[in-house]
């Protein structure tokens, strides 16, 4: 009997939005991974491409309208028994004016640009994992 929906991997999209070598991270609330850092981001939906889904996740949690986000890294976390993510991360480059408003207070302490070498601990697992890899976002 094939496993339930609910026991498959579900597929996540994170964003790095970079200004510079700084990249907008927020600290996590209220769902898993709560107090932890992570980027912008959220469920791919039925019927969504990876950048119509950035695009959607970054303008719901920041007020951010990017364009053209470019894929940048794919990771596979298993956060336990019935919690597994693909992750696929996308990038986008934005002007030096660009701010993150906090959209989602439930969800996130607030947005903050860090240098990407600096990003403050503890990290969301899929985050950590980009970081751990061979992911080189300057070149
Ligand atoms: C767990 C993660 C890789 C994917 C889900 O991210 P999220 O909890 O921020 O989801 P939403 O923004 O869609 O609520
Ligand atoms: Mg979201
Ligand atoms: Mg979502
Ligand atoms: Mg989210």
């Amino acid at each position: 009997m094939s496993p339930a929906a609910s026991d498959r991997p579900k597929v996540g999209v994170g964003v790095l939005l970079f200004k510079g070598e700084n990249v907008l991270v927020g600290k996590r609330k209220g769902s898993h991974g709560s107090g932890t850092f992570a980027l912008p981001g959220g469920h791919l939906e039925l019927g969504e491409s990876f950048e119509q889904c950035a695009i959607r996740e970054v303008l719901e949690e920041t007020g951010v309208q990017i364009r053209d986000p470019v894929f940048a890294y794919a990771t596979n976390t298993v956060f336990n028994a019935t919690t597994h993510y693909v992750t696929i991360f996308m990038r986008v480059d934005v002007e030096p004016g660009v701010e993150a408003k906090l959209m989602e207070p439930d969800k996130c302490e607030g947005w903050t640009w860090v240098p990407w070498d600096s990003i403050p601990e503890p990290m969301f697992e899929p985050l950590l994992a980009l970081k751990e890899s061979r992911y080189q976002p300057f070149g």
